[in-house]
């Protein structure tokens, strides 16, 4: 039994997570899905609340044939420690996933083995490209899984981030 790791902000879950999730369904029997920035909401780069990115996940993954745990990630000022902080919050895995390159870092220096994928699609199923999108009034539905528009559509997320990006300055 292959469990694997794969951490990111999902900031919203968008169709290159889900092709990402699919290929690493290829390698493991079961996958826990980092929620990372945990502790993050209500900002231009991180809109949604782990609670939320949770359901975006959850519901997007509900037909796979694939055992998955999402697991919330809160952020430490302190890289040299994030991957046991990680360890302690998740169930045991035997390989993470990641294509950060300062994840991809820290991993490699812990002794764990971590695996790239490919990009898929990236001049637009990028986070920062679904937000600009939301906040602009631009076709996002078609750049994320049908799931994760209803959950944007239950919980208001469009008059939220476009709320935000009138106020906030921490902008992309
Ligand atoms: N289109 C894609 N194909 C493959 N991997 C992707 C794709 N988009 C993101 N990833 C990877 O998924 C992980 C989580 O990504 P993340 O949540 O930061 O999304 P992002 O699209 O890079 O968003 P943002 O623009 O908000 O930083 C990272 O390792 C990232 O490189
Ligand atoms: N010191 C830390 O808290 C630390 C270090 C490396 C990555 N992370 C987090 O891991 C996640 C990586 O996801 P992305 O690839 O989506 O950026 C982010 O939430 C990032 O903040 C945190």
């Amino acid at each position: 039994m292959t469990r694997g790791f794969y951490i990111g902000r999902f900031q919203p879950f968008h169709d290159g997570h889900l092709s990402m999730v699919e290929q690493i369904a290829d390698d493991v029997d079961e996958l826990v899905l980092g929620i990372g920035s945990a502790d993050d909401s209500h900002t231009i780069r991180n809109p949604f609340t782990a609670g939320e990115r949770i359901m975006m996940i959850t519901k997007s993954l509900v037909d796979h044939d694939l055992v998955t745990y999402a697991v919330p990630i809160e952020d430490l000022e302190r890289n040299s420690v994030w991957v046991s902080h990680v360890q302690s919050m998740s169930p045991d895995f035997d390989v993470a996933y990641s294509n950060n390159p300062l994840v991809i870092q820290l991993f490699r220096e812990a002794d764990i083995e971590i695996r790239q994928s490919p990009m898929f699609n990236r001049e637009v199923l990028e986070g920062s490209e679904v937000r600009q999108r939301m906040i602009h009034g631009g076709d996002w539905e078609t750049l994320v899984p049908e799931a994760v528009a209803g959950v944007i559509g239950e919980i208001g997320g469009i008059e939220r981030i476009q709320m935000i990006s009138g106020s906030d300055s921490n902008g992309e």
